[in-house]
């Protein structure tokens, strides 16, 4: 099965879909940690992040390992361990310009379905994968058998996210948060839920909590499959 979860930031995609994926026995796929490796190869690599030719051939060269184990998260870019390097401010600040790349964007998609379908292909206790990024339902993985919009107000997010940064300026927030989603709202629907899509605002609620609700829907529409093919 695939679990689709998308959203704006801040909005505990990444926590709720590694705890769903770790509750469940499932992989895991964080669709914009493949955006941040590609920021950080450019920038390494000195590249115009404006060139979009240039950013976009950096996507298609790079070698991108990318762990899809819930409870041990790795990316490895072109032989180098990036997993903290891509968390860092300095990309967070620009990777909306490789995000909102048209050419990089069709390398990735192409890239997670691989992920997807290899999740897929591995069976059972492990046939299934929870996705999360902004166009998973709409885009990667339109056949998800769950789609998520996970939502959030603004002041919760900014709220949750200065707790994980600890000092940051209000405008470092809101850029990380309200200027981040407008750019990436550029080129994909999470703000409104798409056709078939849940919505499950977690303003008020822990993460366990928001875990504990999207497990459940799994849960249910594995049984609701399993009684629709008798
Ligand atoms: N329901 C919740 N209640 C309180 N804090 C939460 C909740 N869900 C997630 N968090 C915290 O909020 C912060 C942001 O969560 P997370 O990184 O999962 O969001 P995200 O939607 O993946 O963000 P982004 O898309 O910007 O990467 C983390 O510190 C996480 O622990
Ligand atoms: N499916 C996706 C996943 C992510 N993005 C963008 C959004 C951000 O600008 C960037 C990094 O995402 P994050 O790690 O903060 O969730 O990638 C996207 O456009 N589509």
């Amino acid at each position: 099965m695939i679990i689709a979860v998308d959203g704006p930031s801040g909005s505990g995609k990444s926590s709720t879909a590694r705890g769903v994926a770790s509750r469940l026995g499932l992989r895991y796929l964080d669709t914009g940690a493949t955006y941040r490796a590609v920021t950080w190869s450019a920038l390494d690599r000195g590249l115009d992040l404006d060139d979009t030719a240039a950013v976009a051939q950096r996507a298609r060269e790079l070698e991108l390992e990318i762990s899809t184990d819930p409870d041990h998260q790795f990316v490895i870019a072109d032989g180098t361990d990036v997993t903290a390097a891509i968390r860092e401010p300095r990309i967070s600040e620009v990777v909306s310009k490789i995000a909102t790349n048209l050419d990089v964007r069709k390398e990735l998609i192409r890239r997670q379905r691989a992920v997807i379908d290899a999740a897929q292909e591995a069976g059972e206790p492990s046939g299934g994968i929870v996705v999360e990024g902004r166009d998973i339902a709409t885009v990667v993985a339109t056949d998800a058998e769950l789609k998520v919009l996970l939502t959030a107000d603004q002041e919760a997010r900014m709220a949750r996210r200065g707790a994980e940064l600890g000092s940051v300026t209000a405008e470092q927030l809101r850029d990380q948060i309200v200027r981040r989603d407008a750019d990436d709202a550029t080129v994909s629907e999470f703000q409104v839920a798409s056709d078939g899509a849940v919505t499950v605002d977690s303003t008020y609620m822990t993460l366990d909590e928001v875990v504990e609700v999207i497990s459940r829907l799994a849960l249910e529409s594995v049984a609701q499959g399993r009684s629709y093919d008798g």
